[in-house]
């Protein structure tokens, strides 16, 4: 969140992605730790438990966690979305953020809670049940979270790429137009995504490797904790097309809302 005290620079945002890259990688290498355990996200299997609570274990396990996290005002941060409704006001009084974006009410977490379990858990972890539920559950919830806000800073590079003179007035034609193929084509930078997919692999090798405290021992790549190409495999295929349709979603409705602050 120090990040929304600078200035929204696309080159600030841009670093703030790639940082995240980080904890994404290593919250997915915590999740494959252990089995799939399908229990975790079937309603049937968590029906009759007591609680009352019409979905899965992971769904009642996410909103009691956001609860706690709504009621310490996490939501009310323009880089923070739940995943689950029905939350408590903030105990806490609410904090002033910069006027950095207009309209906030994107919220692709449906999408993504899809994505998830259905193209990327059984991608991550074996196959099978371990009975560790919790411990499964807790790992998702990391994963969830930091994926969510990956995919939501859309919305500032988004703002960042509205407001660069260069691009503004062909942004606010296409706008007018409300032509979803131009903004998408505009805001598409492939040699930004091709950098970030071998960033990703090379990541993958390092941080998946077992890494020994003898310097002469070479570190191994025979037994990385996640498949090289498994990271990279999914930003392509999931999380950078939902962060360009954040992006193309928020600047469909940019010129509804009065502009921000000083340019
Ligand atoms: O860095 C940008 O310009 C972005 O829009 C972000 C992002 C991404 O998801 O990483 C998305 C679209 C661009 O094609 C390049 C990268």
């Amino acid at each position: 969140m120090d990040f929304l005290k600078t200035t929204l620079s696309l080159d600030t945002i841009r670093r703030e992605l790639v940082r995240l890259e980080d904890s994404i990688i290593f919250a997915l290498i915590e999740r494959a730790q252990f089995a799939q355990n399908s229990n975790v996200y079937s309603k049937e299997y968590f029906q009759g438990n007591g609680t009352g609570f019409e979905g899965s274990f992971l769904e009642y396990f996410l909103h009691e966690i956001e609860c706690v996290h709504a009621k310490v005002r996490r939501y009310t941060s323009p880089d923070e979305y739940p995943f689950t409704q029905n939350l408590p006001s903030p105990i806490l009084p609410a904090l002033q953020f910069p006027p950095l974006l207009v309209s906030n009410s994107i919220n692709v977490n449906p999408q993504l809670m899809d994505i998830y379990l259905h193209n990327i858990v059984p991608i991550i972890c074996q196959k099978g049940d371990d009975s560790n539920y919790g411990s499964a559950a807790t790992k998702d919830v990391d994963a969830l979270q930091c994926l969510s806000r990956r995919i939501h800073y859309g919305k500032f590079v988004a703002e960042a790429k509205f407001n660069d003179p260069k691009e503004h007035d062909l942004y606010v034609s296409l706008i007018k137009a409300q032509d979803r193929d131009g903004i998408m084509e505009l805001l598409t930078n492939r040699a930004v995504e091709e950098r970030l997919l071998l960033r990703l692999r090379r990541k993958a090798l390092v941080y998946g490797q077992e890494i020994e405290a003898d310097d002469k021992a070479p570190a191994s790549s025979s037994h990385l904790r996640i498949e090289l190409d498994v990271v990279a495999n999914m930003y392509e295929k999931f999380v950078i097309p939902l962060t360009k349709e954040v992006e193309v979603e928020y600047l469909l409705r940019r010129l509804d809302h009065v502009p921000l602050g000083p340019k």
